[in-house]
């Protein structure tokens, strides 16, 4: 089992040293991802492997602590994922501290010898738990005697806790909600602590890692940037050219100026017209990049391309996979346009893609999101076609959205960029419902979402909205406008705000805003004559409409 220091992990990140990793094993729940996250913000390096990793695959990481994740299985379910055999042993033998967090509680419950059973009452949503005076362990004083608001998501409950075993917390229903066993380092929380509505989840976190298992908190977006064009200049021959494609948006922006960096001008970037951008994107973008950027970009307007391919489709994944698809063949052109410009083929594409994108999609082998369902395939990368000619660099694949920024403000990345907010790649085609060629929506969203997003910068909301944009439904209102029925389109506003769009809420303007945008719509854009705000959160919704 033994492993040389610093080992890099089969991700490319190294972990920052023996003994120090904080490793969850993920079991397949929606908010694992989270739990990498908080642990990332409290400077300490987290990774996330499938939970039915070998044992080999576990030790070779060297951790400090294990977290064992939610996830949407019944422990009792036949084929219930579950850690391998002789994990608890090796956990004990080299010290590792180990923390279930919901599914990965009941697992070791269970596994330990206590009893799981279906609880009388399922748990969903915001709880009261009350945390008893008792002995210093998953919490620390300032918890220890008091109450608190947690985020449960269980129908199972440990109704017998394993010898050895002491309930910490208990729910105000009074089904557990903590456990612990100090002198063997095995913890449970059967609430989600790194969900925001866990108003003490991040101190209970880092009161666990920091105080009770002694993690250190040194993991720096420094160190990463460093790491990773290290990675790139090993990967890439010293003659060999990438191309990187450029959307304008925040991840491709620093993808391309990290790429820069490590490999000069062997990078070609590409910025693609696919015909689903908003209202005068590509004359805006293409300036940007002149003006602020100072990296050489070619425009490619393949609008014609993606909109015949498009036709007659109705079905959002559909249309996610042949936007996918194509974008690869313009890749692809580029590349044969490259090599006849300079004699050589470019053999590595540079895409902006993050670990949200990886975990939402189809989770691909060895990613570790094995249990987890596809929510939607992210355009770069559950949408790739199986065979591609140019292999994939993604430098910021295991990064969220606020890191990136971060990374980006490092690298001098400007503001203009970083600022932005996100657009996906399919752009308008999964905010037009249905068929995007139909009638003149993709023209009238455009109009929409320009008014709609120039009213927010001018009431100086843009900062503070995290994504803002509207939707085309494929459906007709009655109005009466100038005195005269109308039977026009219903378009919908989005705002939200979010740290990472893995969880969102909508944004709250006030009346007097909401008030004006709708007449400026109703008053500016022919063909719509209702406005409708989307006033959903992630979950159960999800950002874009499809
Ligand atoms: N119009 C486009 N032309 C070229 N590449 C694109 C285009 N749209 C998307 N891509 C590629 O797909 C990747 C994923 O798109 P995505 O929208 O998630 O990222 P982004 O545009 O870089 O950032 P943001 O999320 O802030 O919009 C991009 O990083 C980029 O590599
Ligand atoms: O590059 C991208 N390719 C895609 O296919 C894609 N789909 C959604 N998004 C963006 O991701 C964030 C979360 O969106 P969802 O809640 O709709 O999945 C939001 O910021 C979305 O705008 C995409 N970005
Ligand atoms: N969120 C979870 O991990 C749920 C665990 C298990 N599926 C239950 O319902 O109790
Ligand atoms: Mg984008």
């Amino acid at each position: 089992m033994e492993t040389p220091v610093n080992s890099r992990t089969a991700n490319g990140v190294a972990t920052g040293g023996a003994g120090n990793l904080v490793l969850i094993l993920d079991y397949g729940s929606q908010y694992t991802h989270l739990i990498t996250r908080r642990i990332r913000q409290l400077s300490v390096l987290s990774l996330c492997i499938s939970g039915t990793s070998t044992i080999d695959a576990i030790a070779k990481l060297k951790p400090r602590v294990v977290i064992l994740s939610g996830g949407p299985h019944s422990v009792h379910a036949a084929g219930a994922p579950s850690f391998p055999d002789g994990f608890i042993e090796y956990a004990e033998e080299y010290g590792v501290f180990v923390l279930g967090i919901c599914y990965g509680m009941q697992l070791l419950v269970q596994k330990l010898g206590g009893v799981v059973a279906v609880g009388e009452k399922q748990e969903y949503g915001k709880m009261e738990i009350a945390v008893p005076e008792g002995e210093w362990g998953l919490y620390g004083p300032e918890a220890i005697g008091g109450h608190q608001t947690v985020w449960m998501s269980h129908g199972d409950e440990a109704v017998k806790l394993p010898e050895g075993f002491t309930v910490v917390a208990r729910s105000l229903q009074g089904s557990v909600a903590a456990i612990q066993n100090r002198s063997r380092r095995f913890y449970g929380l059967q609430y989600h602590p790194e969900v925001t509505h866990s108003t003490q989840g991040m101190e209970t976190l880092r009161h666990f890692l920091l105080d009770v298992c002694g993690v250190n908190a040194d993991w720096k977006m420094q160190d990463v940037l460093e790491e990773e064009i290290k990675v790139i200049k090993d990967k890439v021959g010293p003659d060999e050219h990438v191309i990187c494609a450029l959307s304008g948006g925040v991840d491709s922006t620093v993808a391309a100026t990290l790429v820069h960096k490590a490999i000069g001008d062997r990078l070609h970037c590409v910025f693609v017209d696919n015909g689903l951008l908003r209202y005068k994107e590509r004359d805006r973008v293409m300036s940007t990049f002149q003006s602020d950027l100072h990296l050489p970009v070619t425009c490619i307007d393949a609008s014609e391309q993606f909109l015949s391919k498009l036709k007659g489709v109705k079905d959002p994944e559909m249309k996610r996979k042949i936007i996918g698809r194509e974008f690869i063949c313009i890749f692809d052109d580029f590349a044969q346009e490259q090599e006849e410009k300079l004699g050589k083929r470019p053999t590595f594409l540079v895409q902006g893609t993050l670990y949200p994108d990886v975990i939402e999609s189809c989770p691909p082998p060895g990613s570790g999101m094995t249990h987890s369902h596809t929510i939607k395939s992210h355009h770069n990368v559950g949408g790739l076609p199986k065979e591609m000619k140019l292999k994939l660099i993604e430098p910021l694949k295991l990064l969220f959205k606020d890191e990136v920024r971060k990374m980006g403000s490092i690298l001098n990345v400007p503001e203009s960029f970083l600022k932005r907010h996100p657009f996906p790649g399919p752009g308008l085609a999964v905010r037009v419902l249905g068929d995007v060629t139909e009638g003149n929506a993709l023209e009238i969203l455009r109009q929409v979402d320009e008014i709609f997003i120039q009213s927010i910068k001018e009431a100086g909301l843009y900062d503070s909205i995290w994504q803002a944009f509207a939707v085309f439904l494929p459906v007709q209102s009655v109005g009466v406008q100038g005195d005269q029925r109308t039977h026009s389109h219903v378009v919908v506003l989005r705002a939200i705000t979010s740290e990472d769009g893995m969880t969102a809420d909508w944004y709250y303007f006030d009346h007097k805003f909401l008030v004006d945008v709708v007449r400026k719509i109703c008053n500016n854009v022919r063909g719509v004559n209702r406005v409708c705000q989307d006033i959903t959160s992630k979950p159960p919704a999800t950002v874009e409409w499809e």
